[in-house]
């Protein structure tokens, strides 16, 4: 991998995308490892030789060479950057040898290409502008349309970070699923009891459904272009699943992230797709017909009966308590070990993560240690 840390701030407005200069993709592999592609071949759900890992929110303020971006330039630069983006996406992956790269964007990226206006605002975290609560709101949204016009640094993003990635490792793009989504938008930012797109999803249900199939449909129509762009795999975020009883998510959000899973694969249909619900543990087996290749787990439930409330036969990925970072070597050790174990062992159609993102303030050789552990448990 061939990135650069930056010298000195370069203090670009957030609107000047006159230093989105990607490097030229370089394809030059020194020593090709034979597990370059475990990660894909685990999420297509192939016993491997080994559990591949990344770890959501692998790409954080944990690293040192992450806040010296992150302190100088506002997240949607950085994101919509396809030169920082890029290194932001490739540092975690060239520090740890991790089995996967993530593409460093959000879930809310493409909603301004729909007409929701949004940003990450410094200490506060995701901010969103539109209202959808009202029809007048829901009429407003706009299709997809064409994503390398809306947001042309994706696809930048996408094949140059591919150019890096090829013969190393696997290329994961991602989506926020509808009702995730909706969600945010509704309540217009970060939430404790998510009462605004609830409120809409009692009283005004027709409503509440013309909203999440809107986002539905362009999440995946988002996802599609990231394959055609360069992603390998795709994981559809339902971060806000512990918002949810068992009954509203069979109701609202099943079916809308059913319907983004079935356009994906519908279009890609040998690109694997991990759907994750964050705080779905408790209904896992709501989750064997999401139409995904792979499930994955947050760390509320231990692997062994994750795999067990999903039925043996499909795939999954999580779960280590990101918390367990904070602990000691042996700790973190013993917890990945754990984990390979409640899946079946090494490589049982299992792709290791965290049950959630890492957590800011992790010690960067805890992440260390957690990968080394994963690749010493062989069959
Ligand atoms: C819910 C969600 C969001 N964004 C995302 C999700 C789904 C994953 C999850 O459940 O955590 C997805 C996401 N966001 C980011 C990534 C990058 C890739 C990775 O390393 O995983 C991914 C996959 C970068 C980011 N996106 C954001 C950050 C942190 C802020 C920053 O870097 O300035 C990062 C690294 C902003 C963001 N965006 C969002 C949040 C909650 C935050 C954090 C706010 C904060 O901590 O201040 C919404």
């Amino acid at each position: 991998f061939s990135t650069t840390t930056p010298s000195k701030p370069l203090l670009a407005p957030r609107t000047d995308l006159s230093i989105a200069v990607p490097p030229p993709p370089t394809l030059d592999v020194p020593e090709v490892p034979t597990d370059h592609d475990i990660l894909l071949r685990a999420a297509r759900g192939e016993v491997t030789e080994r559990t591949p890992l990344w770890m959501m929110r692998q790409a954080g303020r944990y690293m040192k060479a992450f806040r010296a971006y992150s302190e100088n330039y506002p997240f949607r630069v950085r994101s919509e950057t396809p030169s920082i983006a890029v290194e932001l996406s490739l540092q975690c992956v060239k520090a740890y040898g991790l089995d996967g790269c993530i593409m460093f964007s959000d879930i809310l990226t493409p909603l301004s290409a729909i007409g929701i206006e949004w940003d990450v605002i410094k200490g506060k975290g995701p901010v969103v502008y539109t209202d959808v609560t009202t029809e007048e709101g829901v009429d407003s949204l706009t299709a997809l349309g064409d994503v390398d016009e809306k947001l042309p640094f994706l696809g930048e993003t996408l094949r140059a970070l591919r150019g890096h990635t090829e013969g190393k490792c696997t290329l994961l793009g991602f989506v926020g699923s509808p009702w995730t989504l909706s969600a945010y938008a509704a309540e217009g930012g970060g939430t404790k009891d998510a009462r605004k797109i609830k409120h809409m999803m009692y009283h005004n249900p027709d409503l509440a459904r013309k909203l999440f199939d809107k986002l539905a449909v362009m999440a995946g129509e988002y996802a599609v272009h990231q394959i055609d762009s360069g992603a390998q795999v795709i994981q559809v975020f339902e971060s806000w699943a512990h918002h949810l009883s068992p009954a509203d998510f069979e109701k609202f959000a099943k079916p809308a992230a059913k319907k983004t899973i079935e356009i994906i694969k519908k279009a890609k249909p040998d690109t694997p797709v991990i759907y994750f619900a964050n705080g779905g543990s408790a209904y896992l087996d709501l989750q064997r017909d999401m139409g995904c290749d792979m499930v994955c787990v947050d760390h509320q439930i231990c692997m062994a009966k994750a795999r067990s409330d999903l039925g043996a036969d499909v795939p999954v990925s999580g779960n280590v308590d990101p918390s367990v970072l904070f602990g000691t070597e042996e700790q973190i050790r013993q917890a990945v070990r754990d984990c390979v174990d409640g899946a079946g062992g090494p490589g049982n159609r299992h792709v290791m993560n965290l049950g959630h993102g890492v957590r800011q303030g992790t010690p960067e050789e805890s992440v260390g240690w957690a990968v080394d552990e994963v690749k010493r448990i062989r069959k």
